[in-house]
């Protein structure tokens, strides 16, 4: 069968309060803050929740009184950041608890090969990660080395990490990926950003500052403090991995 060349994006509609969206939510070791309304209406459509490690001391402590409408299905990690108190108490509510203790992966990357098996026979549309952004630089990086494993983990599902203010997602090479920001909760900025390698060729449509077969590369062009041009959706043809970052405005 060919290869499709055509996909298309909703990486914020599931946001929406009428979205029937199946979600699989992973949280990551980062205070949940302001990303908490998110959170909520994230949690309402996810089909199954893992936790990371410290994650779980975040849940515990800033979800109150709430937190045990807050159960996740999973808690993973090395457990160096967790506090065994807190593993107590979701393990006292039945909470599946798994160690991770190998030291050549981190715990986003293990919780995330678990949740793909764990998840392999559920119909996803989206997988979604809170708290990868904010905190340790070489954590962000790694949990954007992680969306590229992720892609071959879970072929064919969009994988977003997002925040109350920002999303990032992978786009696939040699796919004209068409990225619809018709769902009222897109910011006012976008960015392609050439990790991993070099695109020597990409091309958009819909933004204010189009590419034409142009190359994207550190040292010499990235697309920062992009926009969009007014369409409800923007494309983006590139032949290698490319990072699409966008601005979300969630703001209740
Ligand atoms: C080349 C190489 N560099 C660095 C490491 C170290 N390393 C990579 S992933 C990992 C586990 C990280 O665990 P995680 O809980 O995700 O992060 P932490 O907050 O503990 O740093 C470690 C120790 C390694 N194994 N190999
Ligand atoms: O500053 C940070 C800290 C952590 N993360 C992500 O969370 C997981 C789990 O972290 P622990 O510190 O082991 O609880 C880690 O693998 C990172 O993916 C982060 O993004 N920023």
């Amino acid at each position: 069968m060919d290869k499709v060349s055509e996909l298309h994006r909703k990486p914020l509609h599931y946001l929406k309060d009428d979205a029937d969206s199946k979600l699989v939510l992973i949280l990551l070791n980062q205070p949940i803050g302001s990303s908490l309304q998110i959170l909520k209406v994230l949690w309402k459509k996810a089909i199954f929740k893992a936790a990371t490690d410290g994650s779980v001391n975040h849940l515990f402590s800033e979800l109150g009184e709430s937190r045990d409408s807050y159960l996740p299905d999973i808690i993973s990690g090395d457990f160096d950041s967790a506090t065994p108190s807190t593993l107590e108490y979701y393990k006292g509510k039945g909470v599946e608890i798994i160690p991770t203790p190998e030291q050549d992966a981190t715990d986003f990357t293990k919780s995330i090969r678990i949740t793909a098996k764990k998840t392999k026979d559920m119909q996803k549309d989206a997988v979604v990660i809170l708290g990868a952004f904010g905190g340790r630089m070489d954590h962000v990086f790694g949990n954007i080395d992680t969306l590229f494993e992720a892609g071959k983990l879970m072929p064919g599902v969009p994988v977003y990490l997002l925040s109350d203010d920002s999303l990032v997602t992978l786009l696939e090479k040699d796919i004209k990926t068409e990225i619809h920001i018709d769902s009222g909760y897109e910011g006012e900025w976008c960015g392609l950003i050439p990790i991993g390698c070099p695109c020597e060729h990409v091309t958009t449509s819909g933004l204010k500052w189009n590419l034409d077969d142009d190359v994207l590369k550190f040292g010499e062009l990235v697309s920062t403090s992009n926009a969009f041009a007014g369409s409800s959706s923007v494309t983006v043809k590139t032949d290698a991995p490319l990072l699409w970052t966008m601005g979300v405005n969630y703001r209740r």
